[in-house]
């Protein structure tokens, strides 16, 4: 398998990008004593995320996105350099600070907070309405927040998303490309519809898709650079509305002339996830990332539970690998509505394999291998010692995600795949099969849903909420 890799948390070298300071950066300085106790703080613009008023002081909670730990200010309400504002400040104004004072506070949660001296300065920069949103006492739910576009930024627990969302893409690509896998960014307007469903939006000039999947071109790229991959959108125009499927969704993409046998592309799809779930836990600034356990939505997972998701899926003995005809007998002796052999397997029968069969208490990650040819694309390769099947997987996660993944070993044989292709093919795909002329290397690669991904490891209920602004078939786009 994949040597043993060691992911360095960035440490930048280079001069800092933005003059003011983030609320992380602040965090991180104090921490490391690049700023101490009583350093003044020039400038920082920011939200006022809560105000607790006490009869001589204000404290106010800050945040900018940065960081899940809000930083506290302290207003002395008697100085009378800010007795004006004191009344007008509001839960989530914009607001600009000067010259406030670091003190550090070593024996709270809080390393430190700013506090006021005669040159400090509060100033309005953002007023919000009476009736801001996320005033309210209530506590949020997630659908209320996925209400509010404009807003749910500035709840803690959907600006976390974000942040993980980011650190999550830069761990794969960084195990990546630690590995030689070479990032290439393939088009989306395509002139074919890679599955072969024909479920594409159609653009203008007619002959043209939004892609529903880089493969056919990253396999261009493969053969000539050997190990490439993307994180690109994908879009489908499936009328599907359910918590698992989008409109337009991100799919990392990966080919590699060095997965040519089946058992080797499972292992790099599992090693793949398994890496990146360490890579998260040994994270330095995690806590930071996840959302605050004070400011968490109803039914939603705190820290520890987000951390206990990534150790399940960071254990190989939680990884299952059965093929489909095995698939199909577990499902004939131990679930009611069983599928007959070549049918597809439907999301509830994924489901019981996933949660139910395998381990029934927190689920299993389970590789199904080698499909009826009946029912998947025609790139995949036919199995050598079945011509029944292809050498093709599809990878089930529990939390009801179901299918994050799917690839297959890819047909080189001209004679095979022009068959698979059949003569009513809905696009051109000779440029597809002369790629085969070429010089071809034998190749294989998979496909990984950006958006189930993260909300199996974030332990999110509906993809929509794992893509910063969601869109699905059945709503109208209004911005
Ligand atoms: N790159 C892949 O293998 C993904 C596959 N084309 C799919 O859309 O499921």
């Amino acid at each position: 398998m994949f040597p043993k890799i060691v992911i360095k948390n960035f440490t930048s070298r280079y001069h800092s990008l933005t003059k003011l300071p983030t609320i992380n950066q602040l965090f991180h300085n104090v921490a490391n004593k690049s700023i101490k106790d009583k350093d003044i703080i020039p400038e920082l613009n920011c939200h006022i995320q809560s105000i607790k008023t006490l009869k001589n002081v204000t404290f106010l909670d800050l945040f900018d996105g940065t960081s899940s730990h809000p930083l506290k200010l302290v207003i002395d309400n008697n100085m009378s350099t800010h007795k004006d504002i004191l009344n007008e400040l509001k839960m989530g104004q914009a607001i600009s600070l000067s010259k406030w004072t670091v003190v550090e506070t070593p024996k709270r949660t809080q390393q430190f907070e700013l506090s006021q001296n005669s040159d400090s300065r509060i100033e309005i920069l953002g007023k919000v309405q009476e009736d801001y949103p996320l005033q309210s006492k209530q506590k949020l739910t997630v659908p209320y927040l996925r209400s509010i576009p404009l807003l749910k930024y500035k709840s803690n627990y959907f600006a976390s998303l974000i942040r993980f969302r980011s650190l999550l893409q830069s761990q794969l690509i960084e195990i990546l490309t630690s590995q030689d896998f070479i990032m290439c960014n393939p088009p989306i307007l395509t002139s074919n519809d890679t599955e072969g469903n024909n479920e594409t939006f159609k653009t203008i000039p007619k002959n043209l898709n939004l892609t529903v999947s880089t493969q056919l071109h990253l396999e261009i790229l493969a053969q000539s650079l050997k190990n490439v991959f993307t994180i690109s959108p994908c879009f489908r125009a499936e009328m599907s509305d359910t918590g698992r499927h989008l409109a337009e969704f991100w799919m990392l993409e990966l080919e590699s002339t060095n997965l040519y046998k089946l058992e080797d592309l499972l292992d790099c799809v599992k090693y793949l996830i398994i890496n990146t779930a360490e890579s998260l836990l040994s994270y330095k600034n995690i806590d930071s990332i996840l959302p605050n356990d004070n400011l968490l939505p109803s039914n939603t997972l705190n820290k520890d539970q987000i951390k206990e998701r990534w150790s399940h899926v960071a254990n190989p003995d939680n990884w299952k690998h059965i093929t489909y005809t095995e698939a199909v007998d577990i499902l004939k002796e131990h679930y009611q509505n069983p599928p007959t052999w070549g049918e597809s397997l439907s999301s509830e029968q994924e489901k019981f394999l996933a949660e139910s069969y395998f381990n029934k208490d927190k689920g299993a990650f389970v590789l199904i291998s080698q499909y009826p040819t009946s029912i998947k694309p025609f790139y995949m390769k036919q199995c050598p010692a079945n011509d029944k099947v292809v050498d093709c997987f599809d990878m089930i996660f529990p939390g009801g995600m179901g299918e994050v993944a799917g690839g297959s070993i890819r047909e080189v044989n001209i004679d095979t795949l022009q068959k698979a292709i059949g003569p009513d093919k809905t696009t051109d795909l000779d440029w597809y099969v002369d790629l085969r002329r070429l010089g071809s290397l034998p190749r294989g690669g998979f496909g990984i849903g950006m958006e189930r991904l993260i909300a199996y490891l974030f332990g999110l209920q509906n993809v929509k909420d794992a893509i910063p602004f969601f869109r699905v078939m059945k709503d109208k786009i209004s911005f």
